[in-house]
C-alpha cells in the first residue's frame, strides 16, 4: 500500500539516498533504522508527501503521493514529528481535536463523530483526566502523548513516526509504543517509525528496513537484520546479540572498548 519506486533525492547538492525500493503492505510495522544523518527523517517526509523525490516516485494505494489533495492526504496520512504540538494556547483536548481538521468543513465543523472520536482517544490514551489542562503545563512524556492523540485523532491508514521515544523515559517509551502497537492491530493501521534504539525497534517492529550510506544495506524481520556483523558494518559498534528471555526477540547488548570499572575490580581481586 506504500511503495518506494526507484527513489532518489539529493539535498544542498548532495546525494542524500539512491535507489530506494521496496513494497509495505497494510496492517504491519516498520522500522527505519541506521546512523545519524544517513536520511531516515527524509525518508519518512518522503513518505509523507512533504518531500518530493528528485528521481523515482512513492505511491500510496497505488497513486503519487504528491497527487493527492492536502486532505485527502491527511485522511491517509498522520506524521508523529518531535515538537509537532502548537507551543502555548491551548487545552489538551483543544490540541487532540486538531487532529480532526481533514474532516470538518470550511468553518471547521465536523460534528458529533469528531467529538466521539475526540473523546475515545482521550479515553484510550489515558489523557480524560487531564483534557482541560494546557499543554505548555504538561512535561515532555504527556506532551508526547497529546501528540500521539492528536494523530490518532486523524484516523490514518498510515502514521509514520519520527523517534516518538526520543526525551521518554522506559515507562513511557513503552507505554506508547503499547499505544501504537493496540491501535496498529485493531484497525490494521500500517506504521512506519524511525527509531534510534534498536532493542525497542526489534521488539514492536514487523521488519526493519537499514540504510547506510543513502541506500537500503537491509530489509527483514529483526531476527534476520538484528546481527552483530551487520550492526558493525552499518554503526561501527561492537554488540553481543543475544534472545530476549522471555520473547525470544533479539536484544543487543553494547561492548564498549573499555571494560567498565566493576568488572575491572572483579578481575583484579581474581588475579589477587
Ligand atoms: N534541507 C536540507 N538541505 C541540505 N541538507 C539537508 C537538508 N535536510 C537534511 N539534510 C542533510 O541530509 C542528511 C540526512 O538527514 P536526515 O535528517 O534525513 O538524517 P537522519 O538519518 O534522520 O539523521 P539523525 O539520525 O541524525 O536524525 C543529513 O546529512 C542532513 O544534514
Amino acid at each position: 500500500m506504500i511503495e518506494a519506486k526507484g527513489v532518489a533525492l539529493s539535498l544542498g547538492g548532495r546525494q542524500i539516498l539512491n535507489d530506494i525500493n521496496f513494497e509495505w503492505k497494510q496492517g504491519a510495522m516498520y522500522g527505519i533504522i541506521g546512523p545519524n544523518g544517513v536520511g531516515k527523517s527524509t525518508l519518512l517526509r518522503l513518505l509523507a508527501g512533504t518531500e518530493r523525490p528528485g528521481a523515482g516516485e512513492v505511491l500510496l494505494e497505488g497513486k503519487a503521493v504528491s497527487a493527492y489533495k492536502r486532505k485527502d492526504l491527511a485522511k491517509r496520512v498522520a506524521v508523529l514529528q518531535q515538537g509537532g504540538l502548537p507551543a502555548v494556547g491551548f487545552t489538551v483536548r483543544e490540541t487532540v481535536a486538531m487532529g480532526r481538521f481533514p474532516y470538518q468543513n470550511w468553518l471547521g465543523e465536523e460534528g458529533e463523530e469528531g467529538e466521539r472520536t475526540v473523546e475515545r482517544t482521550l479515553r484510550e490514551l489515558g489523557l480524560a483526566d487531564m483534557q482541560d489542562r494546557p499543554i505548555d503545563a504538561l512535561s515532555g512524556g504527556e506532551r508526547q502523548r497529546v501528540a500521539l492523540a492528536k494523530v490518532m485523532a486523524q484516523e490514518p491508514e498510515l502514521l509514520l513516526l519520527d523517534e516518538p521515544t526520543t526525551y521518554l523515559d522506559i515507562g513511557y517509551q513503552v507505554q506508547l509504543l503499547d499505544a501504537v502497537k493496540r491501535w496498529q492491530a485493531e484497525r490494521r493501521l500500517t506504521v512506519v517509525a524511525v527509531l534510534h534504539d534498536l532493542n525497542l525497534a526489534a521488539h514492536y517492529c514487523d521488519e526493519l528496513l537499514v540504510l547506510r550510506e543513502g541506500k537500503i544495506e537491509a530489509f527483514g524481520p529483526p531476527s534476520e537484520v538484528v546481527r552483530p556483523e551487520l550492526i558493525a558494518r552499518v554503526f561501527g559498534a561492537r554488540t553481543v546479540v543475544l534472545p530476549h528471555p522471555e520473547t525470544g526477540v533479539p536484544q543487543l547488548l553494547l561492548l564498549p572498548e573499555t571494560a567498565p570499572a566493576e568488572s575491572r575490580r572483579e578481575r583484579k581481586r581474581e588475579n589477587g
